[in-house]
């Protein structure tokens, strides 16, 4: 049966807080994985905040670092986020790594930190195999400068979300499932 996103409407809703849901953390956590397996099980839309901003570019992200900077990239970051509170609601959001460090992330929905150790992520990007998915990551280029970034966002993703989903051996159906469970439990999404 077809779900809109009435029938997931928050049970409780904040004065001032969209309703949206992001999924936050570093690359290579699942970010992108989790919002579509959440996008099935609950009938909400998910966009990728990554896929928004090269939807602006005529290059990958990985080639906008590369000509513009790292800063720039920031910057096209802060603009999509206005532009989620201006515009969007009742959608999941996959944040790329670096979009936790926008002014007003909190106030754009319900925060989840996908909380992965390094070795998840390693696991997850295939650091090891000859298929790696650090190739279109212009920050895992190199292993310790990647690793240097992990330790010091770490007790940043922490400060900035309003629920961290601890990332083992699990798929990403099992971890949209946490999520689902985590905010139905809250009151913020429906039963
Ligand atoms: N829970 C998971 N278990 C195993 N592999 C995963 C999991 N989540 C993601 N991956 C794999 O890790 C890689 C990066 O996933 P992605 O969702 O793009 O992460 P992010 O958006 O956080 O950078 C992909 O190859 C994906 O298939
Ligand atoms: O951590 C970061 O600063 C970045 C993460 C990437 O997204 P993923 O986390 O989806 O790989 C992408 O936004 C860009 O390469 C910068
Ligand atoms: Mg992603």
């Amino acid at each position: 049966m077809e779900r809109s996103w009435k029938n997931q409407i928050w049970r409780f809703p904040v004065a001032g807080m969209k309703q949206n849901i992001l999924i936050t953390g570093f690359m290579g956590a699942g970010k992108s994985s989790v919002a579509r397996a959440l996008a099935e099980l609950t009938g909400l839309f998910a966009v990728d905040t990554d896929d928004l901003i090269e939807s602006l570019l005529h290059c990958s992200i990985k080639s906008y670092f590369v000509s513009h900077g790292e800063n720039a990239f920031r910057r096209l970051e802060q603009r999509l986020a206005n532009w989620l509170a201006s515009s969007v609601d009742h959608t999941i959001v996959a944040t790329g790594g670096g979009f936790f460090q926008v002014q007003g992330l909190m106030e754009l929905g319900q925060v989840c930190f996908l909380n992965a150790d390094f070795d998840t992520i390693c696991r997850h990007l295939h650091v090891c195999a000859g298929d790696q998915q650090t190739v279109m990551r212009p920050l895992f280029q190199n292993l310790e400068a990647a690793k240097k970034r992990f330790d010091e966002r770490l007790p940043l993703y922490r400060q900035n979300a309003h629920h961290i989903i601890t990332v083992g051996t699990q798929d990403s159906m099992d971890l949209a499932r946490q999520i689902q469970d985590i905010l139905r439990q809250n009151g913020l999404l429906a039963q």
